[in-house]
């Protein structure tokens, strides 16, 4: 690349964390994130009633509680982890050809502020990496919304490239392989849990291609052209190629869906009720993959490994064990680089 062209600009986006663990934060925090018509997909009025009136208001000190359990010296795992990643990223990537920001989808730092940052740097191209390996509206979906919402308001938008899914980079696969093989040599596992953040079903059918996507394990158990965006479809095709690259027997693995909000139904299994069916079967011995989370977060660290491992226990369980996320592992800080070199 000549000194003279313009650089590639490349922003890492994850979902967003409180800015402290007081309540006034969280409340703050869950009303923009609800307030995402990707998030809560009901009409403007239905869903301002609901995250302002009810699920704000009773939600938020009870989540601080939470925050205040996972919350570190450096604040949110979910925030520095990003920082972290980055930091790890740049000096991977050419100078003269690349300008990386990140950016949380709510709250700080925000997508204005590294897009304007790389508008500023006069980039010839932006690539987004939203950091959610499996696609889904009410992430990489809103992401590419808030994006946009900016870049409109530019006199020049220049090319901008989404990443969408990298399920199955080898390289991300490798990463979430070397930390389960680490776990996997102190011990000796009963079944091999995979637990991804879940969704509304209602989400699914929305963007269901011809009807294929019906919630069954059919449509998930396949791939395909018609399900590659598929939440489900996509997670159900994460614990395939994991397992395999685990060498893990299909008699030992599950994959369930967690952190349900509401009362309408979300993607099945639901974790809570696999570990119930675990603890009958006798299962002693867990260990829990959650390859829908990078980063460590509250949804990992605090439900996974705190709350199920509790919940498991008390069934009879002896063993509840959570691998850790990929955080700024150097498998994983390799994988987006090669996710940033393939689409430049
Ligand atoms: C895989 C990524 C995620 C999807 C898909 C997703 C969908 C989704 N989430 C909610 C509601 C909540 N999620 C919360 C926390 C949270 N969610 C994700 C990721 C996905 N969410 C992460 C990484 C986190 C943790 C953030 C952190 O600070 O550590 C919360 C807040 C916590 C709490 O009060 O429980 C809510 C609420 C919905 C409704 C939804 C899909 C429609
Ligand atoms: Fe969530
Ligand atoms: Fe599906």
């Amino acid at each position: 690349m000549t000194k003279n062209k313009a650089k590639i600009g490349v922003l890492l986006v994850n979902l967003g964390t409180p800015d402290s663990t007081a309540t006034g934060d969280v409340r703050k925090y869950l009303r923009e994130f609800l307030m995402d018509g990707r998030v809560i997909d009901f009409p403007f009025i239905p869903r301002w009633m609901l995250v302002n009136l009810i699920i704000a208001p009773f939600r938020a000190p009870k989540s601080a509680k939470e925050y205040r359990k996972l919350w570190t010296d450096r604040g949110s795992p979910l925030l520095f982890h990003t920082q972290d990643l980055k930091d790890k990223l740049i000096p991977k990537l050419d100078p003269e050809k690349y300008i990386v920001e990140m950016a949380m989808r709510y709250q700080t730092p925000s997508i204005e502020d590294g897009l304007n940052k790389l508008n500023k740097a006069n980039v010839q191209k932006i690539i987004v990496l939203p950091l959610f390996p499996q696609y889904a509206s009410a992430t990489n979906g809103s992401v590419a919304d808030r994006v946009m919402e900016i870049a409109r308001t530019w006199q020049i938008i220049p090319n901008i490239t989404f990443i969408n899914n990298f399920v199955e980079h080898p390289l991300f696969l490798e990463a979430w392989a070397e930390l389960g093989r680490d776990m996997m040599a102190k011990d000796e596992y009963d079944m091999y849990l995979f637990s991804y953040h879940g969704l509304p079903e209602r989400q699914i059918r929305k963007g269901s291609v011809d009807g294929y996507c019906q919630l069954s394990d059919k449509c998930c158990s396949n791939y395909t052209k018609k399900n590659q965006f598929c939440y489900r479809g996509q997670c159900f095709h994460t614990t395939r190629l994991l397992a395999a690259k685990l060498g893990l027997p299909e008699e030992k693995v599950m994959t369930c869906f967690q952190s349900r909000l509401g009362k309408d139904p979300w993607i099945k299994p639901y974790t809570e009720d696999v570990i119930k069916e675990l603890a009958e079967k006798g299962i002693k011995k867990v260990l829990v993959f959650s390859p829908a989370f990078v980063a460590d977060c509250l949804e990992t660290t605090v439900e996974v490994g705190e709350e199920y491992k509790e919940e498991f226990e008390e069934l009879g369980g002896e063993k509840w064990d959570l691998v850790p996320s990929l955080n700024s592992n150097d498998t994983w800080v390799a994988c987006v680089k090669d996710l940033v070199e393939t689409n430049s």
